[in-house]
């Protein structure tokens, strides 16, 4: 978990169109726009070379940025067959002051709670194979996600996913270095922090009942004893709930850690989404196309695939 030490996030934001040139690599960046306050720095949107797609990350603790940069380049090493993630490391000197930032790829979209409450839940098929997708690839290159939460899983056109702050990522065997309270299967007494694909799994599950539940999710949180935090009181907000009552069998084997592993997992969620879609009444159908766009996403997982649905 983060501790609350004072950062960068406490500092004002930088004025929209603020250039920093790295002291060491001599790259210029121009700060677009803020896209995030984290309790580590401040994320802006920012171009270079004319080219608006970079995200960059100004911190004030050097170790914990460098740290990030870290993973981030060790990431970009394991999993060769994507593109890289980490563009630049360096530091700027503003207000006489070093301070040290590191350059993304930006990924373009909203939290996936946004995303479902402006889209229709109806998305959480799709969203949820094609995340699974992504911790499939991680975990087989050797890393567990960690910190999985909305403001972490992007999701752009057509449902794509995106995972954005690698900085909670960790080896495999390794403690997880990074998590949110009401996501970690410490806090309900369902595992151990070490980092397993098991420990994510747990976390979209969370995903699922906080994006889709929030409320009463948050209430329990608040009203539960910690001796009384248990996957089972979890379990009773999903079969309450008429959403992720279809699921059920998923979310149970995800907050007890019964997946052989994450492919494992992908394959149940598609065959839970696929029964949950047969309609019981007229009412309840799933539009043809997402039956299709969820078909697409399986036999291809690419966006090319997904745009020509709609074309
Ligand atoms: N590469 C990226 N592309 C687009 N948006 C990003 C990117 N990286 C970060 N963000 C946005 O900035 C926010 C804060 O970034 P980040 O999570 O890295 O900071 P943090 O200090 O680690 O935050 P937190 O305390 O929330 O974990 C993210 O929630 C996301 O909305």
């Amino acid at each position: 978990m983060r501790c609350g030490v004072t950062t960068s996030s406490d500092r004002q934001p930088l004025p929209r169109g603020t250039e920093i040139r790295g002291k060491w690599n001599g790259r210029l960046y121009r700060l677009e726009r803020l896209l995030g306050l984290g309790s580590n720095g401040q994320v802006y949107l920012a171009s270079s070379d004319n080219r608006i797609n970079y995200a960059v990350k100004l911190g004030l603790e050097t170790a914990e940025l460098q740290g990030e940069a870290n993973i981030l380049a060790s990431l970009d090493q394991s999993e060769k067959g994507r593109q890289s993630f980490l563009v630049d490391v360096d530091d700027v000197v503003l207000e006489g002051k070093t301070v040290p930032f590191y350059v993304m790829r930006y990924v373009p979209g909203s939290p996936v709670k946004d995303y479902l409450r402006q889209n229709g839940t109806h998305w959480l098929g799709v969203i949820g194979y094609r995340l699974l997708e992504r911790l499939t690839q991680l975990h087989d290159a050797g890393w567990v996600f960690g910190d999985i939460k909305s403001d972490n899983v992007l999701v752009g056109e057509y449902g794509r996913v995106e995972l954005v702050d690698y900085g909670g990522a960790s080896a495999i065997g390794r403690s997880v270095r990074q998590f949110t309270e009401i996501y970690d299967r410490g806090y309900w007494s369902a595992g151990s922090r070490t980092a397993d694909p098991a420990y994510d799994h747990f976390a979209v599950a969370l995903l699922w009942l906080h994006a889709l539940d929030g409320k009463r999710l948050i209430q329990l949180t608040r009203t539960l004893l910690p001796q009384n935090r248990h996957p089972r009181e979890l379990m009773k907000l999903v079969r309450s709930h008429s959403r992720l009552l279809p699921l059920e069998a998923w979310m149970e084997k995800a907050l007890t850690g019964q997946f052989e592993s994450t492919k494992d997992a992908s394959r149940q969620w598609r065959e839970s989404v696929r029964i949950s879609q047969k309609p019981k009444t007229e009412g309840d159908r799933v539009p043809g196309w997402m039956v299709g766009l969820l078909g697409v996403a399986i036999a291809i997982s690419t966006s090319v695939a997904a745009i020509w649905l709609f074309d």
